[in-house]
C-alpha cells in the first residue's frame, strides 16, 4: 500500500506519523510546495522508525508529483488552517484553488487512487473534488466525522467520568461549528444509552462542546489541531488498506440518501478496499432530520461560493 499525503504541515505530518506507527503501509510520500519542507519532515519521521518500530518508508518531495505515482490512497491536507476567531468557511478562497490543483496533479500520476479530503471547509472541498475530477463517488472521501466523533467520545467520557473505551457515539452532518449533528440519542456507555447516566442538560453541554471542538483547540493553540485529525485520517487509510469495512461518518456525495442531493455531507459509510463501500442510512427522528437539513443548507450556501 502506497499512500501520498499532500501538505506536510501539522496535519499531514501527524497523519504520516500515525500511518507509519500502525505499520500497515509499505510507503508514505509527503509532498509540500515549500522547498525542502516535506523532505525534512520525512527524514525526521524516518529517524523515529527504529525507536517506534515501523518499517514504512517515508519520503518527501517538493512539489514533484511523479513521486506520488501509483498511490493507492492520497490525502489532501494542503492549504491554510484557521486562526482563533475564524470559521472554517473563511478559508474557502485560498483553499479551493489549492485543493483543485492538488487533486488534479495527484490524479495525473494516480488515476485510480482513493482521495481523502481534509482541507477546510472540508465538505465544500470534497464537493469541489467531485465537481472537478472524474473519480467515482466511492473514491472521494471527506474526513470530518471520524474526528468529530472522537471528540464526541472524549466529551462523553468526561461527562460520564468513564473510560473512553466504554463510550460510543457518532457525529454526522457538516464539519462546521454550527453544522455538526452529534447523535446524543444513540450514544451509549457499554451499550446502555448515555441518558441513563447524565442529565439532559449535561448531555446538551456535551453536544455543544463537541460542535465547537475545533474552535476550542484553535483558541488554545493559535492554529487548528493536528494530532486527532492525523489519527482520524490514519484510521480511515487503515480501513482501506486492510479492507476493514468499518463504519465511519464521512463526507460523501449524496444522491438521494438521507433525502439529499448534489451535496457532500457527513453520513455513516462503510470503508473498505474500494473506499466508500456503501452509505449506511440510519433512521433519524424528526428533530435529527431537521438538524441535518439545516446543516445541509449551511454547506450548500458555502458550495455556492465556489467558482469552478
Ligand atoms: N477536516 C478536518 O477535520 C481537518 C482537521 C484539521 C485541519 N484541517 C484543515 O487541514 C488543512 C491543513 O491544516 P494544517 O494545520 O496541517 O496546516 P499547515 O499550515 O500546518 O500545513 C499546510 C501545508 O500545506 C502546504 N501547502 C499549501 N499550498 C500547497 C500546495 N499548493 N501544494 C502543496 N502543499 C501546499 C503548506 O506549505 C503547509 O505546509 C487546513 O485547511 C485545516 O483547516 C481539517
Ligand atoms: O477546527 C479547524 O479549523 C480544523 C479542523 O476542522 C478541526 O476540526 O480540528
Amino acid at each position: 500500500m502506497k499512500v501520498s499525503v499532500v501538505g506536510a504541515g501539522a496535519v499531514g505530518a501527524s497523519c504520516a506519523e500515525y500511518i507509519a506507527i500502525k505499520n500497515f503501509a509499505s510507503e508514505v510520500v509527503l509532498l509540500d510546495i515549500k522547498e525542502g519542507y516535506a523532505e525534512g519532515k520525512a527524514m525526521d519521521l524516518m529517524q523515529t522508525a527504529s525507536l517506534n518500530g515501523f518499517d514504512t518508508k517515508i519520503t518527501g518531495s517538493t512539489n514533484d508529483y511523479s513521486k506520488t505515482a501509483n498511490s493507492d490512497v492520497c490525502v489532501i491536507t494542503s492549504g491554510i488552517p484557521r486562526k482563533p476567531g475564524m470559521t472554517r468557511e473563511e478559508l474557502i478562497d485560498i483553499n479551493a484553488g489549492i485543493v483543485k490543483t492538488v487533486a488534479s496533479n495527484l490524479l495525473t500520476y494516480s488515476p485510480n487512487t482513493i482521495l481523502i479530503v481534509v482541507s477546510n471547509p472540508m465538505d465544500t472541498m470534497t464537493y469541489l473534488v467531485h465537481k472537478t475530477t472524474n473519480l467515482p463517488k466511492n473514491k472521494i472521501i471527506g474526513m470530518g466525522g471520524a474526528l468529530d466523533s472522537a471528540r464526541f467520545k472524549y466529551r462523553l467520557a468526561e461527562a460520564l467520568d468513564a473510560p473512553i473505551s466504554d463510550v460510543d457515539g457518532m457525529v454526522i452532518g457538516g464539519h462546521s461549528d454550527t453544522g455538526m449533528v452529534p447523535l446524543t440519542r444513540l450514544a451509549t456507555r457499554n451499550s446502555v444509552p448515555v441518558s441513563e447516566f447524565i442529565s439532559p442538560e449535561r448531555l446538551e453541554q456535551v453536544k455543544e462542546d463537541t460542535k465547537v471542538g475545533g474552535a476550542t483547540l484553535t483558541k488554545l493553540l493559535g492554529t487548528s489541531a493536528w494530532y486527532a485529525p492525523g489519527a482520524a485520517v490514519s484510521a480511515m487509510v487503515q480501513a482501506i488498506a486492510c479492507d476493514q469495512k468499518k463504519v465511519f461518518p464521512c463526507s460523501t456525495f449524496l444522491s438521494g440518501e438521507y433525502g439529499m442531493n448534489n451535496i457532500c455531507l457527513g453520513v455513516p459509510v462503510v470503508i473498505g478496499k474500494n473506499g466508500i463501500e456503501s452509505i449506511v442510512e440510519i433512521t433519524l427522528n424528526n428533530a435529527e432530520k431537521e438538524t441535518m437539513v439545516a446543516s445541509a443548507e449551511g454547506v450548500s450556501a458555502v458550495n455556492d461560493l465556489l467558482n469552478f
